[in-house]
Formats: C-alpha cells, structure tokens, sequence
C-alpha cells in the first residue's frame, strides 16, 4: 500500500460526505476555512439529522460545493465521481442513532455498509490505476469494541465486539475499508471515536434532547438505573482530531480519538439540570425534577473508554477545552439558537423523522 501522507501544498477536491449532519458540518466548516486552496464538496441526502442551516455562514465560499444524494444510490455516486474525480474521501455520512438502530436494523446496514460499499467501489474505479496521493479516510465509533466493565480502555488493538445494530453497521464498514486497503492497495485511515457533543446536534442523543426537554419542562427519560459510562468530546475537538489524521495519519492505521472524560449517565445529567437551572434563572433542583427512569435500551452497553494515547504521541492532538467549557458553550449555543432547535423538532424535519422512525 503506497504509505505516502496528503500533500497541503498540492489542491485537493476532498469529498466530504455526510457533512450536513452534525459532525460533518463542523468537518465541512473547518477544511472550508482552513484550506481556502482545496476545493470541499460536500455529499449528503439531507435526511432528518441533516440540515445546511448548519452551514450558512460558509455556503458561498467559492471553494465549497454542495451536492445532495444518497451513497447508496450506486448510478449516482458512480456518475458524481466520474464528474469531479475526487481526490480524497472523508466519509462521515451514517446513520448513527443507536436507540433508531434497533427499531430499523435494515436501514443502517443499507446506508452504513452497503453505503460506504458504494463509495469504496467507486473511488476504486477511479484510482485503481495509481493511488499515489489518494485517501480514503473512514470516520468511525468507539462502540465497535462493544462494551468495557468497570475498568480499562478501548486501544487500536482492542478486538471488534459490538453489540447494536448500529454498531455492527459501523463494524461492518471498518472491517470493509481495511479489506479494500488489503485487497486493491487502498490507501486508507480510519478514526474511532467516543461521544461527541456540540452545536447543531440532532435532540435525539442525550445532550441536545435533555436541553431540549428542560427548556419545555418535558420529561428527562434516563434508560435503566443510569449507571451507563460514556467519553464526551467536544465536537470541535473531533473536526481538528479527523483535520491531523486526514493530513499526517498514516495509510492502513486506525486512531482512536477520545477526551479521557468520563461520565455515568445519571451524574451527567444532573450536571447538565444545574447549569440549567442556573442558566435559565430557574431555583436550584428545579430540571432535576424532571428526572424519569425508565425502560433499558436493549443490548445497553455498560461503559466505553478510549485511550487516545496513540493519536497524542503520533500526531500531537488533544482535546482543547474542558468538558465544563465545553458544556457551558454547548447549553449557551441551544439556548440561542432555540429557533434551530424548533426547526429540527417540528414541520418537515419533525414529519420525516416521525414517519420513519415514530419516536
Ligand atoms: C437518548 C438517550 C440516551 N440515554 C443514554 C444511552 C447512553 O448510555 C447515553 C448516550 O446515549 P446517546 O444515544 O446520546 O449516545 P450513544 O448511544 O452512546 O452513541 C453515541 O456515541 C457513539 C460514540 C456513536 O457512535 C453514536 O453515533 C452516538 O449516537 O445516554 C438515556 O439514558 N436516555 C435517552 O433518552
């Protein structure tokens, strides 16, 4: 496999997918803004979770193009790379919803397997030819590893165990990008990351949705006892991590990215009803009132933890802000962006996300 790294002195056409979502958008704006000389297209099928309100303030720079789509439409992906002969992939497009996941199996093995099939074939009839300066760049989860006890780390040699639907798409996927590597010579990278939080992130996962129901004063439904550990990054953390892979990861190695920041479910969320509180000049305990446990998420996974210590050695990053700056941005950015957060969970988007998945 040819082991060279991305040129930054030599224009790209990146192709990045999925980048209307929420961590592709944050992934869109940075290379937009950082590398004025590429040229950053922007793939997406602008389904429920994605919306290109999430990136008005860079849609008319000239070195940004969108172009909307489904990565399983083969005709389609085929005739766009003919068209633009991309020089790299930065694949972000999934669907990601592990409680989703689980009502609809079919949906993520189609858009998160059969999905990145497509792009891999189609980046191969491209490049197959000559892979010098090319890169496929697979942006992935932690939940791969599947679930830790009380004590240890995820590391790039952890085995593969995942327990979700979702997870196993995301597997599946991993497990696809290597073999085209080791097959067709490839030249490929793949991140795996923990728990993202951060502007513009659909109120579906935990964070947005408990903002989102403590502004309404609507219930905070906790699954099972809400012993559950999850690692949180900031998502701008993730877009600079993926920025130094992208350009200085080697070819057919996997990074994990993780903040070494964890938190029990329950104690996150009754962090989350303080700042609140306070943010919203309500008494003291008031969100915690909200509190409701209710029935497990099936197949639950007890803890994930990254050791991000590889991606620290070798390419020098590590998380920037602290999870209580983080947070505090966070809150402060739904609680000015309400609008959004109306928009998202109602009209057309709320209409889509009802009828296929009836949350
Ligand atoms: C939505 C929701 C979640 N939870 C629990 C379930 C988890 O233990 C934790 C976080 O759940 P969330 O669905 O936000 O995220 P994960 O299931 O950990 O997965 C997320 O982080 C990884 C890395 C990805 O790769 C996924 O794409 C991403 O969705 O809160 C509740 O208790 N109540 C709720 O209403």
């Amino acid at each position: 496999m040819n082991n060279s790294n991305i040129n930054k002195s030599i224009t790209k056409k990146i192709l990045i997918t999925g980048g209307a979502g929420f961590i592709g958008s944050h992934v869109v704006r940075y290379f937009v803004n950082t590398y004025p000389d590429d040229l950053i297209f922007n793939l997406d099928a602008l389904t429920y979770a994605g919306n290109l309100e999430n990136l008005k303030d860079i849609q008319d720079k000239s070195n940004y193009k969108f172009v909307k789509g489904d990565i399983t439409d083969e005709a389609f992906v085929n005739r766009l790379f003919i068209e633009y002969k991309f020089d790299s992939i930065i694949h972000l497009a999934a669907e990601s919803h592990v409680d989703r996941s689980i009502k609809d199996p079919l949906a993520f093995a189609k858009t998160n397997i059969l999905g990145t099939m497509v792009l891999l074939n189609a980046f191969k009839a491209l490049w197959q030819h000559s892979w010098e300066g090319k890169r496929f760049y697979h942006i992935s989860t932690d939940e791969v590893y599947g679930s830790l006890g009380a004590t240890g780390f995820f590391t790039e040699t952890t085995a593969y165990d995942p327990n979700s639907p979702y997870s196993a798409s995301k597997a599946s996927s991993d497990h696809f990008v290597r073999a085209y590597g080791e097959t067709f010579g490839m030249p490929y990278v793949i991140s795996n990351c923990s728990n993202n939080y951060g502007p513009n992130q659909f109120p579906e996962k935990l964070i947005p949705l408990f903002i989102n129901n403590i502004i309404n004063n609507k219930p905070l439904p906790v699954y099972g006892d809400g012993n559950y550990t999850r690692d949180w990054l900031y998502v701008m953390d993730h877009a600079v991590a993926i920025d130094l892979i992208y350009h200085e990861g080697k070819n057919g190695e996997t990074y994990n990215i993780g903040g070494f920041n964890e938190w029990k479910n329950i104690d996150l969320v009754k962090l989350l009803c303080k700042l609140m509180d306070k943010k919203l000049g309500r008494a003291k305990g008031t969100s915690e009132k909200l509190i409701t446990f209710v029935k497990d998420r099936p197949g639950h996974d007890l803890r994930y933890a990254i050791d991000a210590t590889k991606i620290n050695k070798e390419l020098g990053w590590k998380p920037s802000v602290t999870f209580e700056e983080g947070l505090d941005k966070a809150i402060d950015w739904y609680l000015e962006n309400e609008e959004w957060l109306t928009h998202v969970t109602s009209g057309e988007y709320q209409k889509y996300y009802n009828k296929q998945y009836g949350k």
